[in-house]
């Protein structure tokens, strides 16, 4: 583990626990990983057509859990709780109801004894950082370990983005994936581990609230109730309280592959009536499979700047007490207080309240991305590292982009929350505050804080930082790299590794047009002049 200790649980099965393949027969280890359904599952479906016996395994890999975990306990309760319905699929499907077998240690030890007991290891193919990309390839030397692609990402071309939308859309219109259980043998492994008996040994305890129930059961319920209420989807997308209720609510389900992506997108284009919501709506699984498409290019995305240029920018800056404020909601700013302490309470958030924060964070406390970027990993129960730590960069102006989206804190309140409800909900020290200081509370005057009970700089606080001031001071010292920033897009390499929708040449033209600090951007508010970052959801060539 990556504090030098030992984990609680040995790696386990030992080696002569791992089943024998029978003599003149295939077996193959299915490697569950995020894919926890047997619908629509490249592997499986491989696996099953090549092997006569097929051992569906998960590992739980100690690297994920204590002191060198980052998820939340919640989250791991998800990923459990997928993992109990995922045993059921398997149980359900086979006569013999063999379940899914777990085993626990680093992945590539423990697949050595399968591989070693004559299993063949199949596992999928997908976007993972550093750590992932190394134990996969320590896997493949190890186990012989095929992975299978599959999952609408473009691999093995000099430009992954040239004709990417067309790929993308034909994979989501194609069929889907079956696999035929009654034409192999199930196999398990005979020793007992639990999901339970690795929350017991790591201590896992959940601690926050609505938090979702994992597994495909769930998720499927998720997908007919949202198709149902598709109609509401357009207006509950932006403020906060309404997308509680009006958004998908997918995302963990798509994070821990109980869904796959292309499931989603067949069963709302074939079942949801309302066209716009349904465009809307789709439109945002090719952002999934975008930012998924980002990690595949370049796996540096979860721990270093995609444009060199901007590497480190704000790290001078670094004050603890400003991310412990925006961490634990105490900004004094009553949107971004009400978001960070919805984060930690319920692991999700809105689009919208992501990049506020995310913005107020990097742009106005002026503080390096990284940690921000962990605290959300750590929090989000739908934390997809592809797209969590892609975003952050996105919206921080790390590509080193001409435009950027600064999201104005007091405008979101203004447009989003008028009658405070959502703030109210989360600060409760504003409770009787009155509406029209919500969005600038330090300014509501002294007889009127006097009569509601609410006293900045006592009750409530300041804001950290004064945002105007704070945001041209911003602007001064990312004007000043921006150029230079711009200009190593045509860089051939970094041009490939920040993997922009228009590819390699529209990295290559932003070089040649603003490289020399002919630059566009928002002073104003919210809306950038030009930005492809998020406003246009159906556009990727
Ligand atoms: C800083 C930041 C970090 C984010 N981190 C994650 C993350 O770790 N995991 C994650 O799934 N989403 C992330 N998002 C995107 C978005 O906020 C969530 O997908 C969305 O809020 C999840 O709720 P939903 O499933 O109800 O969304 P819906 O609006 O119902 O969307 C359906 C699905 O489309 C995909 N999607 C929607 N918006 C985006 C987007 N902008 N980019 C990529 N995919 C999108 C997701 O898979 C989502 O589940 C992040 C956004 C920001 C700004």
């Amino acid at each position: 583990m990556a504090d030098g200790g030992d984990p609680p649980l040995d790696t386990m099965p030992l080696a002569p626990l791992v089943p024998s393949v029978p003599d003149e027969e295939t077996g193959a280890v299915v490697w569950h990983r995020d894919e926890l359904r047997t619908a629509d599952h490249p592997v499986l479906t491989a696996a099953a057509r090549n092997a006569d016996t097929l051992l569906p395994l998960f590992v739980f890999d100690p690297q994920f859990y204590g002191d060198s975990g980052l998820a939340c306990d919640d989250r791991l309760r998800f990923l459990h709780e997928s993992l109990a319905d995922l045993d059921e699929q398997y149980r359900h499907a086979t006569a013999g109801g063999m379940g899914l077998s777990f085993a626990h240690g680093d992945p590539v030890e423990v697949l050595a004894r399968f591989h070693n007991a004559g299993w063949d290891v199949f596992a999928a193919r997908g976007p993972t950082g550093r750590y992932g990309r190394d134990r996969d390839e320590r896997a493949r030397e190890a186990a012989d370990v095929l992975f299978v692609s599959g999952d609408g990402l473009v691999r093995g071309t000099e430009d992954t983005r040239d004709g990417w939308a067309d790929h993308v859309e034909s994979w989501f219109t194609d069929e889907t994936l079956t696999w035929d259980p009654e034409g192999v043998e199930l196999d398990h492994v005979p020793a007992e581990l639990t999901p339970e008996d690795i929350e017991d040994a790591y201590g896992i305890t959940s601690v926050k609230t609505r938090v979702p129930t994992g597994g495909r059961e769930a998720g499927v319920e998720t997908l007919r109730a949202f198709t149902d209420r598709i109609d509401r989807y357009p207006e509950s997308i932006s403020a906060p309280l309404a997308a509680r209720e009006g958004t998908s609510g997918l995302s963990p389900y798509l994070r821990f592959g109980c869904l796959s992506v292309r499931e989603v997108y067949q069963h709302v284009a074939t079942n949801a009536t309302a066209d716009r919501a349904r465009e809307l709506f789709t439109s945002r699984l090719y952002w999934n499979r975008h930012y998924k498409q980002k990690l595949e290019d370049w796996p540096g995305w979860l721990d270093e700047a995609a444009n060199p240029v901007l590497a480190g920018f704000n790290a001078d800056r670094y004050d603890p007490e400003y991310v412990t404020a925006w961490k634990e909601g105490k900004t004094g700013y009553p949107m971004v207080d009400a978001a960070m302490r919805c984060l930690r309470e319920t692991g999700w958030l809105n689009f919208r309240m992501r990049a506020m924060c995310v913005s107020v964070y990097f742009h106005i406390l002026q503080q390096p991305w990284k940690p921000g970027a962990d605290w959300y990993h750590h929090h989000l129960i739908d934390s997809d590292s592809a797209i969590n730590y892609t975003q952050w960069q996105s919206q921080c102006g790390l590509v080193g982009k001409p435009t950027l989206r600064f999201y104005n804190p007091r405008k979101q309140v203004r447009d989003h929350d008028p009658d405070g409800e959502w703030i109210r909900r989360w600060v409760p020290e504003l409770v009787d505050l009155p509406d029209d200081h919500l969005p600038r509370p330090e300014r509501t005057p002294i007889h009127v804080q006097e009569s509601c009970g609410v006293k900045i700089g006592e009750t409530y606080p300041y804001p950290l930082v004064e945002y105007e001031a704070a945001k041209e001071e911003f602007w001064q010292r990312y004007d000043a790299i921006k150029p230079e920033a711009a200009a190593r897009l045509g860089d051939e390499e970094i041009a490939r590794r920040v993997s922009l929708s228009g590819g390699v040449p529209g990295a290559k033209r932003i070089a040649d047009e603003h490289g020399d600090g002919a630059a566009g951007r928002d002073r104003d508010g919210d809306t950038p002049r030009d930005s492809p970052i998020q406003t246009d959801l159906t556009r990727f060539e």
